[in-house]
């Protein structure tokens, strides 16, 4: 399945969009492509010239042994040694200038890809897996790399080549300039049946990599479970499959490429070598004999053969090449949600209100369904249901991470989808359910680049979430780095962590979506007067299972199968009978 929507991304973004993409990352280098084109033609030229002046050199002088001009002789060798020189040093500058553009277009390209994956829309990742997105940051952008190098290096510069040295042939007979000319036809034709056997093998290899990539990246990431469930056999199986697969679709296409192309092409050289000296022979009957002009030739033959199979050569690549170009495009190409315009407003108070809200995911039901609500600015809200009842949904619509299928938001009276979005980041604070922490010390995760907040901040944001003592336990206190994923820390340590990063940026309305599952009874009470105490200043919303957290909250909104059916105070909600949340009290008193 997941194989055809990506043939069909594929072949949504044509050749001719990749093209585009790659021009427009290498366009700010134009002037340095145009220049180093010059100096190629250029040394072109001067490699074309060899031939010539020892043509020169063996027809007039040295097969009727006139040896009288000798100053003109060595200055003939000179001409012929000067001009190889000079063409080689400048091929080798302007090969390394080409090398130059073609990194810092790709450098451009990987930058402007991860910003854009990074501001997609998060209902663009419901879709995706992160290893295959990770694939075409970095390995398709590298093949991009290569595409560069091949279309500016040895495309254009053998493209070079081969005109320089047919025009130089003209110059010399162009009738035989003909013969040769003939190759090219040929070497297309080869090009189109290689093409056509390998295309597919070339998309298929590409698209199992990053499918092995993106196994790699889960199985990582969710090692823990998969040995505990003993399942690594069956992943290391699914594994080897895709990585066999893999294997086949190289060989298919190594073997068009063996049996097609260089033999093909080193046929086609050995029968115009034939050709050329058959067409010598037959005209020198009629017009005398020139050894010079047959040794031309064949040094052009050589000439015009090496590029030209340089070129069929990295067509190979070049396909591999273009459907990661096309690829990263596609990824390109995909729509990030719509934001408003710069200069909105940003969260003044933290009121939140919401008309008739309704939610859903991708073409499924609806998980949200209509209700009205007001909560004043600086209220401790409660969010309170069974699993799957729409409480991560409800703050993922806060968070603008989806957008409703019906009904508003409006914080301070403004709709949501109107704020500022640098300034809603920064007003609204989110302590996730898994907290995501840095390979760095606890400084850094605390701060997140946020360089203008100062180390008494993040120490007192510590002191409120509960964190300040264990921080300063450390071996190295809060310089201490934390390892991959925070490993030096235990889940409800992570947890604090969360909430002081997000208490340290004075946020106006704060979203904790099960913040304190993981944390002991004694830390979490503690935590419970820390969110009272913001009461006022910070308009809080906690989702929690553990109703303990959120009894002092005022409303507590209790969600049932994406309907909100109750609301108000933990007392008033007891008095409910058979109430949800009453039901939901008592299941958690039995459990304890
Ligand atoms: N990204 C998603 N794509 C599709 N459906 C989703 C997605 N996220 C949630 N859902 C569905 O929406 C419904 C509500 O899920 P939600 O995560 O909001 O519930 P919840 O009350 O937060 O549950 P929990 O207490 O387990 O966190 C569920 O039926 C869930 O399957």
């Amino acid at each position: 399945m997941r194989e055809e929507v990506r043939a069909q991304d594929v072949a949504r973004s044509s050749l001719r969009d990749a093209a585009r993409l790659l021009w427009t990352m290498a366009r700010p280098e134009r002037r340095q492509v145009f220049i180093g084109t010059a100096w190629l033609i250029v040394a072109a030229g001067l490699e074309a010239l060899g031939p010539i002046l020892a043509k020169r050199l063996i027809d007039e002088h040295l097969l009727p042994r006139q040896f009288e001009a000798i100053g003109l002789m060595a200055a003939l060798l000179a001409a012929i040694w000067v001009s190889g020189l000079a063409a080689s040093g400048l091929r080798y500058l302007q090969l390394t200038r080409m090398a130059g553009v073609a990194q810092k277009a790709v450098l451009r390209l990987r930058a402007q890809v991860f910003q854009h994956v990074l501001a997609l829309p998060m209902a663009y990742f419901d879709k995706q897996i992160t290893g295959a997105l990770v694939s075409r940051v970095t390995n398709d952008t590298e093949s991009v790399n290569q595409l560069y190098r091949q279309v500016l290096y040895v495309m254009l510069d053998s493209s070079i080549v081969v005109a320089g040295t047919l025009v130089a042939m003209a110059f010399l007979d162009w009738r035989l300039m003909l013969i040769i000319a003939a190759l090219v036809p040929a070497m297309v034709l080869v090009i189109w049946a290689y093409q056509r056997l390998s295309a597919p093998a070339v998309a298929q290899a590409r698209a199992l990599k990053s499918d092995i990539n993106a196994q790699i990246a889960e199985n990582l990431g969710g090692l823990a479970v998969l040995q505990a469930s003993g399942a690594l056999g069956r992943f290391q199986a699914r594994f080897a499959n895709h990585n066999d697969q893999h294997y086949r679709a190289r060989m298919k296409e190594m073997r068009a490429n063996a049996w097609l192309l260089r033999p093909a092409l080193d046929l086609l050289n050995v029968l115009l070598m034939v050709a050329l000296i058959l067409g010598y022979a037959q005209q020198r009957e009629v017009s005398g004999l020139e050894v010079g002009l047959l040794y031309a030739f064949l040094s052009y033959l050589t000439r015009v053969v090496e590029p030209l199979i340089q070129i069929t050569l990295q067509f190979g690549q070049l396909q591999q090449a273009l459907v990661a170009a096309a690829r990263v495009g596609v990824l390109l190409q995909e729509a990030h949600a719509p934001l408003p315009a710069p200069g909105g407003p940003g969260i003044e108070r933290g009121e939140i209100r919401i008309e008739q809200l309704r939610a859903g995911y991708g073409e499924g039901a609806d998980v949200l369904h209509p209700f009205d609500l007001t909560l004043p600015a600086g209220s401790f809200v409660g969010l309170v249901g069974h699993t799957g009842s729409g409480k991560s949904t409800l703050l993922a619509l806060l968070l603008r991470f989806y957008a409703p299928r019906g009904g508003r938001i409006l914080v301070d009276g403004q709709p949501l989808e109107t704020l500022d979005e640098a300034r809603l980041r920064h007003d609204l604070a989110l302590v996730p359910q898994e907290p995501q922490l840095l390979s760095a010390s606890a400084w850094d995760n605390l701060r997140m680049g946020r360089t203008h907040l100062s180390d008494a901040t993040l120490q007192e944001a510590a002191r409120q979430a509960r964190l300040h003592e264990m921080l300063l336990a450390l071996p190295q206190g809060y310089d201490t780095l934390l390892g991959e994923g925070g490993v030096q820390l235990s889940t409800g340590q992570k947890q604090l962590l969360a909430m002081a990063r997000a208490l340290a940026g004075s946020p106006k309305i704060l979203l904790l979506d099960e913040a304190t599952a993981n944390i002991d009874s004694g830390t979490e009470a503690l935590l419970g007067e820390a969110l009272s105490a913001l009461r006022g200043r910070i308009t809080v919303i906690a989702v929690a299972h553990r109703l303990s957290t959120i009894r002092a909250a005022d409303p507590i909104l209790v969600l049932h199968h994406g309907h909100l059916v109750e609301r108000g105070t933990h007392e008033a909600l007891m008095a409910i009978p058979g109430g949800v949340y009453q039901r939901l009290v008592q299941l958690q008193q039995l459990a304890e």
